[in-house]
């Protein structure tokens, strides 16, 4: 299943910068992974904003919430999910 998935990220002004250093590579590497694994198939940085726009391509509900509370930044975030399927008058033959 495709969701897309909104998180804008708001880290505490006074989060010690060897702290914030750490959830952010921790984050990354996280991220890439499931990059790697096909599960996150793209993130998007929002011009101008400290937020993302990205596509997951996971089993569930169940696993997209596993994954997402599993972020090292996901005390930090709002998060948004929508639901995709393919629109009826996309040319396309597959999501890929
Ligand atoms: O910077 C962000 O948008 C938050 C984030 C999610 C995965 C990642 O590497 O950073």
């Amino acid at each position: 299943m495709l969701f897309h998935v909104r998180m804008d990220v708001h880290l505490p002004h006074d989060l010690p910068p060897t702290e914030a250093a750490e959830i952010l590579a921790r984050e990354k590497a996280y991220s890439q992974e499931l990059q790697h694994s096909g599960k996150w198939r793209h993130i998007w940085r929002l011009a101008g904003q400290y937020a993302n726009y990205s596509i997951f391509d996971v089993r569930d509900n169940e696993e997209l919430h596993a994954i997402l509370s599993g972020l090292p930044l996901f005390k930090f975030m709002d998060i948004e999910v929508a639901p995709l399927l393919r629109h009826p008058s996309s040319i396309r033959d597959s999501d890929a």
